[in-house]
């Protein structure tokens, strides 16, 4: 089953499990109707188109059946259904919020329909977060067992039968364009109403058990590790870490996509030194660490993704403490004030004044950033101690972009 049904899921877990044919996919969305209505009139069929010198497009087949958040009862049948063996979810990192009793949340919706499995007999399970979150695995863990406290009985299945499984994954995949279903067209013949444009490099690491079994993913190159903090540190924060960056710091300076910032040679050369922080900071040969940098920029300059950076920059307060604030700290503790990072906080601070602004936090933060001494307040929200560093607040007020006011896309 999935939890979240969107493009990520299509070019990443759907595809890794299409390499095991006795596998199928029931995959829930969480609120979108549109999407699973396509995929069903499709026999859950659609096309993977690899843009590049040698365009590809793949008919990924590995989803069986897919439904709308709304279908409850649904969603309750099958995760009560034993020959359920693995739950991914796909949900961004603001969706792995603890539950609030009498608010639907995709959290709230995985307790209750756990609780339906229990009553149901009860069947070993496994749940997989796809999510581009700091410990993944433990986070989830962690909302099971905060949710489930004062049903002692629950909580001991949940902790005997149901296993979390750590995963690092990856592969761009923007969101889907108006232009994307004429070029399945043309690549494939066939009509398909929701395609998925990705890129050809893919990576999953994971680490855990899985009690009920899996899919052959490693088919397709999957790994599996003991764990994966170094991977996850890897990737959060050399990727998506200039992701990030690129995405505050390049809609500052008005580019609009990925390839057009790295294209901008003030923004690379501010990743680099982004990366040369981090470098300092991860238990990485540096041999390997410079050939990842190198495929980093290959593949954000690669033709035929157009990956918007206001797509990015939403969200950031979730996803600032994610890929930067570790590094960040660690720089601090060292007694530097490293650049880069200071750079990507300036350019936030600018994006939440004058941006349209998507965030789970979206209220709050504007509301600071349009206030009196917006910086300290808005690094105190993000984290009590950075926001008390007066080295760091004074650096970030230095750095601040000018720009025009209004919303920039
Ligand atoms: N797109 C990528 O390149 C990529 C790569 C690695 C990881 N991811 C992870 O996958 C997630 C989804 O990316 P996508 O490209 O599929 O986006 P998408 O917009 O196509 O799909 C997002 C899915 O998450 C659901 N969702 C959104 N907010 C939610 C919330 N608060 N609670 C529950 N569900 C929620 C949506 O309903 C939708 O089903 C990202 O947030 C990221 O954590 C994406
Ligand atoms: O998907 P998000 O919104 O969490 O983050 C945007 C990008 O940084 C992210 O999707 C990367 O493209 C991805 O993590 C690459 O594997």
């Amino acid at each position: 089953m999935h939890l979240g049904l969107g493009s990520f899921h299509r070019s990443h877990q759907a595809w890794y499990t299409e390499c095991d044919p006795e596998w199928g996919i029931a995959a829930h969305t969480f609120r979108n109707t549109a999407l699973p209505r396509a995929l069903t009139e499709q026999q859950g069929a659609y096309t993977l188109l690899l843009p590049g010198e040698e365009a590809k497009a793949e008919v990924v087949g590995s989803i069986s059946r897919a439904h709308a958040g709304a279908e409850q009862e649904r969603w309750l049948a099958d995760l009560a259904s034993p020959d359920v063996a693995v739950v991914t979810t796909t949900v961004t990192e603001a969706g792995y919020a603890a539950p609030v009793p009498g608010q639907d949340s995709a959290m709230q919706r995985l307790v209750t329909g756990l609780r339906e499995r229990y009553r149901a007999g009860g069947a070993p399970l496994t749940l997989v977060p796809c999510d581009n979150l700091p410990g993944n695995g433990g986070v989830l863990r962690d909302v099971l067992r905060t949710a489930a406290r004062d049903e002692h009985r629950f909580a001991e299945w949940l902790d005997e039968h149901v296993t979390v499984v750590s995963t690092v994954v990856d592969r761009i995949t923007p969101a889907p364009t108006s232009a994307d279903r004429a070029t399945a067209l043309a690549a494939t013949g066939l009509r398909d109403e929701v395609p998925v444009v990705t890129e050809p490099f893919a990576e999953w690491v994971l680490a855990g058990e899985f009690p009920a079994g899996r899919p052959r993913w490693e088919q397709r190159g999957a790994r599996f590790v003991d764990d994966v903090d170094v991977h996850q540190k890897r990737k959060l924060w050399f990727l998506n870490g200039a992701h990030t960056l690129l995405a505050h710091a390049g809609l500052a300076r008005g580019r609009r996509t990925i390839r057009e910032a790295v294209d901008d040679d003030v923004l690379l050369a501010t990743v680099q030194q982004w990366w040369d922080v981090a470098a300092q900071h991860i238990a990485i040969e540096p041999g390997e660490l410079a050939e990842y940098r190198r495929r980093l920029l290959e593949r954000f300059a690669a033709p035929g993704i157009e990956h918007r950076l206001a797509q990015i920059a939403c969200d950031g307060s979730q996803k600032i403490p994610a890929r930067l604030l570790p590094v960040l700290r660690a720089e601090r503790a060292a007694g530097r004030v490293p650049e880069p990072a200071v750079t990507v906080l300036a350019a936030w601070q600018s994006h939440l004044r004058h941006d349209d602004v998507r965030d789970p936090r979206a209220a709050e933060l504007v509301e600071l950033a349009r206030s009196r001494g917006p910086t300290r307040r808005l690094l105190l929200a993000l984290d009590q101690e950075l926001g008390a560093d007066d080295e760091l607040v004074a650096a970030v007020e230095d750095a601040l972009p000018t720009r025009p006011t209004g919303p920039s896309r």
